[in-house]
């Protein structure tokens, strides 16, 4: 039985909001299974799910604008409760007969709503002549409602901040429930979700590993299983839940392509097969990674493309090797998807290709198993934790695919990775030793391609730049810097500069996520 038909469903149309993605987050922490659904795709999703109740997100688009986006017209006869958040406000709005104009005064960031009528979106929340913080950020504004709807809270610059139609259970809210920044609005989306939709909330990291096991077990059939092992988190994880579903079936392929830490190729081989029974092999490939790098030049683009293709070549021979494999195994996650997404139509735009989603081939021979698809990071570590695996292995820092090779701005050379993986060994271990490994959520060092002048033994010195990086987040949607304090950087920089020769300046990069990205390529 799929996921969709056992549990009731919320579909998310997505109207290319930044924030899209924490609107799935706040649905699925009430226990609530939800998927996202670009607004082009809305039609056939919401066919497919048959949810119980529809949210459509915000979104950067004007309604007044020629050619912006809409939702599936069905979605509104269909009887079911839809709450429509800032831009879903506005479209809702104009779809229904109402009027959305742009150029009144805008609104961003916080805004307080004062509430003027009752509406079971906040029951049991907030009352009747409250006042209530909340977090926006819009330019247009509806001028006229639809028949039927009425305002229920207002603010200063939203006249309509929350308006509805009680009796179609048609919610809007011009401000957006689904970020921290507005306190109760993980409680309203509660109030949609479960008492407005009729949601029952049981859908949990353990029904999600039963269910998930069974629609591997029929998507595969008696078909062999290869799965990228890269010694992370999330392969580890899909290789363990795939070898629950169809045991030896599976065998694992880690690829050692030369842009590995240092001894990570050695920890991740014994980890895995002193740890679990499952058949890996271990393939040595740095010499056709380095040369095809070499190649492509310094473009962040063209590297992540030349990886995903190599990636996919060593599987293949790989398949060939073991007589044949019908399916790879990836342990791909929901962000992953997010950000390379806009190549399947989304309306978000590409920021990056990551290498197992957009980076991967057109045309491949095995068709994808990727049983974390749907999840975010921290999700992922909660059914580690049910699975099993060592809180050692959950709680290992994300390490991307491409390696080392998105952390050497500019052309890749073996000197380059030598002096990298050494300086980033010695930043780890200060982490380490400072006890902070498990308060930060990702640590890594980035080698410049800029020479600067230093001193040293009174000599001359022209050698690289290195920045430290070191961000706290959830699940590496967002983030922020990590704030060290000085001693901790001074010591960490004077290691470095004195023990890797090839630096001789280190820098800390105090850039959030947005606007900046977690890794620099
Ligand atoms: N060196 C590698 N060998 C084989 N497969 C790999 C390798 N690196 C990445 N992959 C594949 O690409 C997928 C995505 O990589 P990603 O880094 O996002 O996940 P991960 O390494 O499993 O976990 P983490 O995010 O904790 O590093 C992996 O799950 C794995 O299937
Ligand atoms: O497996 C991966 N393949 C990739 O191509 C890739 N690019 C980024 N990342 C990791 O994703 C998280 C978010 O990174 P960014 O803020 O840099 O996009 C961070 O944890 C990054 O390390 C990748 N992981
Ligand atoms: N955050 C949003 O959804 C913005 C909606 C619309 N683009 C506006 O500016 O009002
Ligand atoms: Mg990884």
């Amino acid at each position: 039985m799929t996921i969709e038909k056992s549990h009731d469903s919320i579909l998310i149309i997505d109207f290319g909001s930044q924030v899209t993605q924490l609107i799935a987050r706040r649905v699925r922490e009430i226990g609530v299974y939800c998927e996202i659904a670009p607004f082009q795709l809305a039609s056939e999703a919401f066919a497919r799910l048959k949810p119980k109740g529809v949210i459509f997100s915000g979104g950067p688009a004007s309604v007044p604008d020629a050619d912006s986006p809409r939702a599936p017209q069905e979605v509104f006869s269909a009887g079911l409760p839809i709450l429509g958040i800032c831009y879903g406000q506005q479209t809702m709005a104009d779809q229904l007969g109402g009027k959305v104009e742009s150029g009144h005064a805008a609104e961003f960031g916080r805004a307080d709503v004062e509430i003027v009528m009752p509406s079971a979106l906040f029951a049991g929340i907030w009352e009747e002549g409250g006042r209530y913080p909340v977090w926006m950020s819009h330019g247009d504004r509806v001028t006229q409602l639809p028949a039927g709807f009425s305002v229920k809270a207002t603010s200063e610059n939203a006249p309509y901040a929350v308006a509805s139609d009680e009796g179609r259970r048609f919610y809007s809210t011009m401000f957006h429930p689904e970020v921290v920044h507005t306190p109760d609005g993980a409680k309203l989306l509660r109030n949609f979700v479960v008492d407005i939709s009729g949601c029952t909330p049981d859908w949990s990291m353990s029904a999600y590993r039963a269910e998930t096991i069974a629609k591997i077990q029929a998507q595969v059939g008696k078909g062999r299983v290869i799965c990228g092992l890269s010694g992370g988190v999330d392969s580890a994880v899909a290789a363990v839940l795939i070898h629950e579903a169809i045991g030896d079936q599976l065998t694992c392929v880690f690829v050692d392509h030369g842009l590995m830490r240092e001894a990570e190729a050695e920890q991740v081989v014994a980890l895995f097969r002193d740890s679990y029974n499952i058949p890996l092999v271990h393939v040595e490939a740095e010499e056709l990674f380095l040369s095809e790098l070499a190649k492509c030049g310094a473009d962040p683009e063209a590297k992540r493309k030349t990886i995903g293709r190599l990636f996919i070549e060593v599987f293949d021979e790989e398949a060939r090797k073991l007589g044949g494999a019908d399916f790879l195994a990836q342990g791909t996650l929901y962000p992953d998807v997010i950000e390379s997404v806009s190549f399947s139509g989304g309306p978000s735009v590409t920021i990056k290709s990551h290498h197992n989603v957009g980076g991967l081939p057109e045309r491949m021979k095995m068709k994808l198993v990727e049983p974390l698809r749907e999840l975010f990071k921290d999700e992922v570590r909660v059914l580690g934790r049910e699975l099993g695996l060592p809180e050692a292995f959950v709680g290992r820092h994300p390490f991307p695919g491409p390696g080392l090779a998105i952390r050497c701005p500019g052309e890749i050379t073996k000197e380059k990775l030598d002096i990298l993986r050494k300086a980033d060994a010695i930043y780890l271990d200060e982490i380490r030793k400072a006890g902070l490994y498990d308060v930060i959520w990702q640590a890594f060092a980035v080698l410049l391609p800029v020479r600067t002048v230093g001193v040293m033994g009174d000599h001359r010195t022209y050698d690289h730049v290195l920045a430290l990086r070191a961000v706290t987040s959830v699940d590496g949607m967002t983030a922020d810097f990590y704030p060290y304090d000085m001693a901790f950087l001074g010591r960490t920089a004077t290691r470095i500069i004195n023990e890797v020769k090839g630096i001789n300046r280190v820098v800390y990069d105090v850039t959030s996520k947005p606007p900046g990205t977690i890794e620099w390529e």
